[in-house]
């Protein structure tokens, strides 16, 4: 079949490079010259394991390929798929949906009255998409097919999903989409047939349920603190039980990204507009719940370093939201570096893929090329984002002041550190 995917950011690369994986011919399309440039030339943009492999070889056999004209898109395929970006508004908690209107006019004005399927797959308030509906042009129809993927493992999700979701009006929708993803079906992935409303809620449920999760778990961790238990025994001792389960029961510094925070926010903020505010109030206090964790970091910080953090020289692993990701989008590890440099302590960051993000949005921090260069003189090593290198550190070599270490992610062996002579700290003990 013949594709095109609209928005070429984490989302859109991946599933374009995944769709041509798929047998299919696929154009990308993006506003930003430089993205199409680099992924023309076969590279990601951005960190993303298997990526780079897919593109490389998609492109050079041209089953995919990438441009800005959306003249070409319009003419070269039957189903567009829009991805591009639905960041929170600056002005409010509502998600910005002004890309994908932009997206759609500049598609639907070189339609020519042809048939089309337009398939999106940002993740939107509900509602959207029988407002976009609404505005197309004859020939042209709609569906909506959210996307489920994490960052780290993009490839891998979007090849293999957990579920399909089809939001589909018409029987000739649901076809086209079921010979799109037809290897992942005939593989045995489920397939939820959904209406417009539901299939936009499922998505923005699913983020909710996920964030909950997490600040559920930390939220336990407070309460650790305060009464002098061990949330990762907690954790444990609850994940056993299949009804709850130990998967994204990891407490920390808790939930960041392009997506999680600000798709809840949008989520209690459409229900709100809804006239149904209360259902999702609680989701006011999973996001403050998860922000407070990073707060407990910089105190605990602080409370280390006797009572003040000026003029300390602070080490800090981690850059991206989470490993495998150079995606720094509401990095819990860059707002907790950021909240530190702003009590006058000097900090050094280590990433092993996110410092050129990193630099461009914290240009006040410092940047190491290594661990051993960032925690050179430190008087406190924070481990905020759980890149599998940092685990294998040997914390007897590093060169710091004082063997002082917070592991904000719970990564970090303890009996290890503690034999090398560190004082280790995690969140959610006492
Ligand atoms: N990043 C992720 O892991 C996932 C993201 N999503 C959703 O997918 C959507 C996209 O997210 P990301 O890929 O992370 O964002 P992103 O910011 O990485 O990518 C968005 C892309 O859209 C492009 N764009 C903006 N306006 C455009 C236009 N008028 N025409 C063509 N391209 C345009 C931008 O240049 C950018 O490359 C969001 O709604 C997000 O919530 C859903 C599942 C996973
Ligand atoms: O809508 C989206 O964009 C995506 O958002 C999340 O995916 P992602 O943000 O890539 O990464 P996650 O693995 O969900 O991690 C999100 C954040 O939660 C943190 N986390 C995760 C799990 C956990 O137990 N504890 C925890 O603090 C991670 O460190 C990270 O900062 C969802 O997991 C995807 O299903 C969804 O498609």
């Amino acid at each position: 079949m013949h594709l095109t995917v609209i928005g070429c950011g984490y989302l859109g690369a991946v599933h374009a490079a995944a769709m041509a994986e798929c047998g299919h011919d696929v154009l990308g399309v993006d506003v930003d010259p430089d993205k199409i440039a680099a992924l023309s030339a076969g590279q990601a943009p951005f960190h993303e394991p298997f990526l780079d492999a897919l593109l490389a070889q998609h492109t050079a056999s041209r089953r995919l390929r990438f441009t800005t004209s959306y003249q070409e898109a319009a003419a070269f395929g039957e189903i567009h798929f829009l991805c591009v970006g639905t960041p929170q508004r600056t002005d409010s908690d509502a998600a910005d949906t002004t890309y994908l209107d932009a997206a759609v006019d500049a598609l639907t004005t070189h339609l020519g009255g042809g048939p089309a399927l337009i398939v999106g797959k940002s993740t939107v308030p509900v509602g959207t998409a029988q407002r976009i509906a609404q505005r197309l042009p004859a020939g042209a129809e709609l569906a909506w097919n959210p996307e489920f993927l994490r960052e780290g493992f993009a490839v891998e999700d979007t090849l293999t999903p957990d579920r399909l979701v089809l939001g589909v009006e018409s029987q000739n929708a649901e076809m086209m989409l079921r010979a799109v993803y037809e290897a992942a079906i005939d593989a045995g992935t489920p397939v939820v047939i959904a209406d417009f409303a539901t299939a936009e809620l499922i998505k923005t449920a699913a983020n909710a349920f996920l964030a909950t999760k997490i600040s559920f778990i930390n939220a336990m961790a407070e309460v650790c603190e305060a009464a002098d238990g061990d949330v990762t025994v907690l954790a444990r001792g609850i994940g056993y039980d299949e009804r709850i389960g130990s998967r994204f029961l990891r407490p920390g510094v808790g939930f960041g990204g392009g997506c999680l925070p600000k798709d809840i926010r949008a989520f209690a903020a459409r229900a709100t507009e809804l006239g149904t505010g209360q259902s999702l109030e609680f989701l006011a206090h999973i996001d403050a719940i998860n922000l407070r964790r990073r707060q407990r970091v910089v105190n605990l910080a602080r409370q280390l370093c006797d009572g003040s953090l000026a003029g300390k020289r602070v080490a800090v692993l981690g850059a991206a939201f989470k490993p495998d990701s150079d995606d720094i989008r509401d990095s819990p590890a860059l707002d907790v570096a950021a909240r530190i440099h702003a009590e006058d302590a000097e900090v050094t960051v280590h990433d092993p893929r996110a410092m050129d993000n990193a630099r461009k949005s914290h240009p006040q921090l410092n940047y190491a090329a290594n661990p051993r260069a960032a925690a050179e003189d430190a008087h406190l090593l924070l481990h905020l984002t759980e890149w599998p290198e940092f685990a294998r550190i040997d914390p007897a070599t590093l060169p710091v002041a004082a063997r002082t270490v917070i592991d904000g992610r719970g990564g970090l062996d303890p009996a290890r550190w503690r034999a090398a002579g560190w004082t280790y700290q995690t969140l959610g003990r006492s």
